[in-house]
């Protein structure tokens, strides 16, 4: 899509202070010095037990395709803030990062590295604002999506937000969020094209508007499709929208099937149970019920509890946006940078708020499942890049603040959760099909305990760091506070 006749490069979708640090780094000569950035989020989203990871193969395209066309360069000519060299600089970037990431449809926790980027240092920041923008939205979705369907159990889900997404690509990477943790499929067309979802869809209120009548509007539909779910609340669901849609179906006979009626509107655990009773009554008890209206997974299992007499549940807004919380707040920090005589040094931000303080150094995330207990999750282990606690025959596991909560297991496997997506700016990392990642985000979400999943007030799972991070992380907080109490005089 072109915007303005011009070739609109994603490069420039970046945060404008990027471009200054940037402009920076080349004039001082640090440009391509090698750095580490990591990408991690502060708290679960919905106050849940656990995220979904979503959103690499969107990272992927980007990043594959990423460069300043020559729109862009002009803008920036135009502008007037850099000089030529950096502009031609610019021109001729070629992604040339190395990037380890979580795998999408596995499960992630607050305060753990999702994803890495190691290269130039220009490189590693160009690339923050479109990153964070991705995974920031898509893990929020699929979380989302993953509640609901945690609500609706073996209930079909469809994913009807694209109308209320803030913006078309929401729409069309929600969808595909959304069929990740376990929606069936969307009415987004596009999505179906491009991510083989499957697509489905019932008819909208202006049908039935333009008839007038239910009966009509339904014959209508009836005679121009096979496969017939047909929206019966537009005037009254009991008193005309049902009669007239089981009235259509017996006219048409085996010409049609009659799939489902929609609600739309009304106490749809009420509406619910006498739809169900006419369609029994009339011999249509293979006929589903589907419900829409500004559902989610409170309303979904508060209908349950009432005995709604739903099979399918079309959800929307509330999905799409995050509704009730609209950001995850993943940021990009820098954990190591390569000093003048090519020696990688960790970096850290301290805060005196402790949960604001980075934690240094390049690392690996280990998913330690206990092979006793099913291979249950018991937590997740960060260590530093180097460490391999698979080879250990026994994990001592402590809360990294309150250190005296611990454990010490010894039947377990570690899985690194990050893996090399990138290797000089080359992919190495071969795209599962959508089919795969949504059956190991299942795989995933069998393997976590149910304490971890219930939608309200879960269990903290465990976000560990090993003893030698966690010492390193006090020595350099210790080293900073010194730096800073001697005003920069300490080496
Ligand atoms: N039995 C029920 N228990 C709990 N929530 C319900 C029940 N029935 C419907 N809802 C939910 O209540 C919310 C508000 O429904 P409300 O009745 O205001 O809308 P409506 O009937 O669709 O109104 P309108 O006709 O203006 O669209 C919706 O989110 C809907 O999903
Ligand atoms: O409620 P949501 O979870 O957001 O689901 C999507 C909504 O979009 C449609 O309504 P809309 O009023 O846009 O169109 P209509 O004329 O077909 O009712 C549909 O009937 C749902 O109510
Ligand atoms: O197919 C439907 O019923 C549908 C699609 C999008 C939004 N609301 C409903």
């Amino acid at each position: 899509m072109k915007i303005n006749n011009l070739d609109d490069g994603l490069a420039l979708h970046t945060d404008y202070y990027i471009l200054n640090m940037m402009y920076t780094y080349w004039k001082k000569g640090i440009n391509k010095q090698r750095a580490v950035f990591e990408c991690y989020f502060r708290h679960n989203p919905f106050k849940n037990g656990y995220a979904v990871f979503a959103g690499l193969q969107q990272i992927v395209s980007y990043l594959q395709n990423l460069h300043f066309s020559d729109s862009d360069i002009d803008y920036l000519r135009a502008n007037g803030e850099f000089d030529e060299g950096f502009l031609q600089y610019l021109k001729n970037i070629t992604f040339s990062c190395d990037v380890r990431s979580v795998v999408e449809g596995d499960l992630v926790f607050a305060n753990e590295p999702i994803f890495q980027v190691e290269g130039p240092l220009d490189q590693c920041s160009l690339v923050e604002t479109a990153v964070l923008s991705i995974l920031n939205y898509q893990i929020l979705i699929a979380t989302k999506a993953a509640r609901i369907k945690s609500a609706a159990g073996t209930d079909t889900l469809l994913e009807f937000g694209s109308r209320r997404a803030q913006e078309l690509e929401a729409g069309l990477w929600g969808a595909r969020a959304a069929y990740i943790a376990g929606f069936d499929a969307t009415s987004n067309v596009r999505a179906g094209k491009l991510f083989k979802i499957p697509v489905a869809g019932t008819h909208a209120h202006a049908l039935v508007q333009f008839y007038q009548n239910d009966y009509d509007a339904f014959k209508a539909y009836a005679q121009t499709h096979h496969d017939c779910t047909f929206l019966v609340d537009t005037y009254d669901t009991l008193k005309s929208g049902v009669p007239s849609a089981i009235k259509v179906a017996k006219e048409m006979g085996d010409k049609i099937s009659f799939q489902g009626v929609r609600i739309d509107s009304g106490d749809m655990a009420y509406i619910s149970k006498r739809v169900r009773e006419k369609l029994d009554d009339a011999g249509y008890t293979d006929t589903k019920i589907v419900a829409s209206n500004d559902l989610d997974e409170t309303t979904i299992q508060n209908l349950k509890m009432q005995g709604a007499k739903i099979d399918t549940w079309g959800v929307g807004t509330r999905l799409i946006t995050g509704y009730n919380q609209p950001a995850l707040g993943a940021v990009y920090k820098m954990v190591a940078i390569e000093d003048n005589y090519g020696n990688m040094l960790d970096t850290l931000k301290l805060s005196s708020n402790v949960e604001k303080i980075s934690t240094p150094g390049q690392k690996q995330v280990w998913r330690i499942t206990n092979s006793k207990k099913d291979n249950k999750s018991e937590g997740d282990y960060i260590t530093l890049k180097d460490e391999q606690p698979n080879k250990l025959s026994q994990l001592h596991m402590f809360h990294p603040q309150y250190t005296y909560i611990s454990k010490t297991i010894t039947d377990f496997k570690a899985r690194p959760i990050l893996q090399k997506i990138f290797e000089n700016g080359h992919l190495v990392y071969d795209l599962p099909s959508l089919e795969q990642i949504r059956t190991y985000c299942r795989q995933n979400l069998d393997s976590l305990w149910d304490e971890y999943k219930r939608d309200l007030n879960p269990q903290n799972y465990p976000v560990d760091l090993s003893q030698r991070l966690y010492d390193h992380k006090k020595h350099y907080i210790e080293y900073v506070h010194q730096w800073v109490k001697n005003m920069g005089t300490v080496d």
